[in-house]
């Protein structure tokens, strides 16, 4: 009796089983193969510092178009042209929704933000109005005055620096660029001036902001403890969003104070709509959080990465520097235009073959899936999120011939564009999310590139080879240069510890040895014990300042230095399980935060 039974309970167990089985492995219901995911963090712990790499390698094994569990959200990525090409080509429409970080909604950014939005009425009109108001040709060549102008500061900020001595930071000076042709296009005035603090603050909130927004964040993986914001991400990007809003507040209220229609820039066009009832001021706030920030890095990091490359290259920067001068003539000639770009078709490849292999958006932003749909034989379930690894699709030697060498060459004779056309060179996106500002974007990447390269000899600082340039990267929702960490090394090593600085600071050094050996002295008179280890430290202590500062430091530095050592070293609950990290539950972030506060 008692067998009876169980069978009755084993049987309708077992055809659950099947069933399942048969449901995971019909084409209808299968997933794209991935990687097994651990239980509750799932692939989270593969994707490391650079997702785009660690994904890129994961697709050589499971190949174009894959399954990744990240926490609870199944996120599917495309890793080559022709997975793509039927995403976009036949699913369009179920892919153009966006999976929305959690930081994005700070503020209720993502309620009106044109880039965060899901397809519906009010996207569609604030696409349309992009499309027909702000960035048409007729728009863009109405401004392109004031962005002439704009470049030409650049070239006297640029020349200045040179007549001083001083090297460029090309990143600082493409951003303020970027900036101020962005503002002038938009509101017909500048948010900064080269030598202030603005643009600076200004990078500072635009790059934060997508440094957050593209940061691995715990809400984005859980959406149940979302509402916590572990890591405090949503309401750091509150921060800079009402920064970034209070900025356009007071250029809107200058506008509105004088009578629109008075400038017939950007700013009108979008006021006029608020007047006439088309558009709440609140998404005119938001478009312009969400033109800025999706335009300034990008255009900046862009510029950057091809001078990156052409100084890795002059052979190539010289072949450029020609092609400028046969169209421009040589010394004082004219200065580039907007419509000279057309005639310049190596600079237009130079262009290519950055986005190519430096995409500003290594991701496209994410996607997100509104039905469920079969794509290439497999299952993608509705509200998964997709990547699209263009950065991947630039590289694949699959589809590109020497694909890591940047070859600019290889775009002279190819009909293939950046302008969505083309699956395997995808930098701006394609179908109904491509970017709304490539047309801007393009006219102003060509600008800069012509007009850094016609108006100035580049060359590398103190010696450097070519081979020696940086081109490590950085990861947010844009990829950036990292040069940080090198350029510190490289502050260390030829300003701070060379021979003539150490030459030079040796007097104070012997001052404070003789100070040792004067109170050693002191001691062994007076028949005192020397505690050589407090000894040892204070003189290492103002060696060390009076090298630094040609001071003495006060003297319970020692026992913060010492604390700190403490605290660094002391194994960590959040080192090893970094989804805990931001609940310090060990206390020694907060420990050392307290440390360096006194300091
Ligand atoms: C080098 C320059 C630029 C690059 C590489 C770039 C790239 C991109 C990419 C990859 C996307 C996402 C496409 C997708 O998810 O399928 C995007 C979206 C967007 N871009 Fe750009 N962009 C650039 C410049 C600009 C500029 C200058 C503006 C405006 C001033 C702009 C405004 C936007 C906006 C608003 C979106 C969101 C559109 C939507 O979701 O409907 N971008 N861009």
């Amino acid at each position: 009796m008692e067998c009876y039974s169980i069978s009755i309970l084993l049987i309708p167990i077992i055809l659950i089983f099947i069933l399942r089985y048969l449901l995971k492995n019909s084409p209808k219901t299968k997933l794209p193969p991935g990687p097994k995911p651990w239980p509750i963090i799932g692939n989270i712990h593969l994707l490391g510092s650079k997702p785009h790499r660690s994904v890129a390698d994961l697709s050589k094994t499971y190949g174009p178009l894959m399954t990744l569990r990240l926490g609870s959200i199944t996120t599917i990525v495309i890793s080559s042209p022709d997975v793509a090409k039927e995403m976009f080509l036949k699913h369009d429409i179920d892919f153009a929704s966006r999976q929305v970080p959690d930081s994005a909604w700070a503020v209720d950014h993502a309620k009106f933000s044109m880039a965060w939005l899901p397809v519906c009425p009010k996207w569609r009109e604030i696409r349309k109005i992009s499309a027909i108001q702000l960035f048409t040709n007729q728009r863009l060549d109405a401004s392109q005055g004031l962005r002439k102008e704009k470049v030409n500061e650049l070239v006297e900020f640029v020349k200045d620096c040179c007549e001083k001595g001083l090297a460029v930071n090309i990143g600082k000076a493409a951003f303020t660029t970027a900036l101020n042709l962005l503002s002038n296009t938009f509101f017909s005035m500048n948010l900064s001036a080269y030598d202030s603090s603005g643009s600076q603050e200004f990078k500072d909130l635009a790059w934060h902001i997508m440094e957050e927004i593209g940061r691995p964040n715990v809400s984005d993986f859980f959406p149940l403890v979302k509402a916590l914001d572990l890591q405090g991400v949503r309401r750091r990007v509150s921060t800079s969003f009402r920064k970034m809003l209070k900025v356009f507040d007071k250029i809107i209220d200058e506008r509105l104070r004088h009578h629109i229609g008075s400038k017939d820039d950007v700013l009108d066009t979008l006021l006029s709509l608020v007047k006439q009832n088309e558009l709440t001021l609140d998404d005119v706030r938001h478009m312009l959080i969400a033109l800025f920030v999706a335009g300034t890095d990008t255009t900046s990091n862009t510029i950057e990465w091809a001078l990156t490359e052409l100084l890795r290259h002059p052979e190539k920067m010289a072949k450029a520097q020609a092609e400028m001068e046969q169209l421009l003539g040589k010394g004082q000639s004219r200065s580039i235009q907007e419509s000279d770009i057309s005639k310049l078709p190596y600079i237009q490849a130079i262009v290519k073959e950055t986005m190519r292999l430096h995409p500003a958006g290594p991701f496209l932003l994410p996607h997100k899936a509104t039905t469920n749909v079969e794509l290439c034989g497999y299952w993608v379930p509705k509200n998964a999120q997709v990547w699209v690894n263009v950065w991947f699709i630039g590289r694949d030697p699959n589809v590109w011939l020497d694909s890591e060498s940047f070859t600019p060459e290889r775009f002279l004779e190819s009909e293939i564009d950046v302008k969505g056309q083309d699956f395997e060179l995808m930098p701006f996106g394609t179908g109904r999310r491509i970017c709304p500002g490539m047309p801007l974007a393009y006219r102003m990447l060509h600008l800069m590139l012509a007009t850094f390269l016609h108006s100035f000899n580049w060359k590398l600082d103190h010696g450097l080879n070519p081979e020696d340039v940086d081109i490590e990267e950085k990861f947010g929702i844009t990829l950036a240069k990292c040069p940080k960490w090198r350029h510190l090394r490289k502050i260390s090593a030829i300003q701070l510890f060379t021979n003539q600085r150490l030459v030079a600071s040796q007097g104070l050094r012997k001052k404070k040895v003789d100070e040792l050996v004067k109170f050693a002295k002191g001691c062994c008179e007076k028949g005192l014990a020397i505690d050589i280890g407090k000894a040892a430290f204070t003189t290492s202590l103002n060696l060390l300042s009076n090298t630094f500062f040609s001071i003495d430091l006060f003297t319970d530095f020692k026992d913060l230095v010492w604390h700190m050592m403490e605290e660094g070293a002391r194994p960590n609950v959040s080192d090893f399980s970094p989804l805990l990290r931001p609940l310090d539950l060990q206390g020694a972030r907060k420990g050392l935060v307290d440390i360096f506060a006194k300091y």
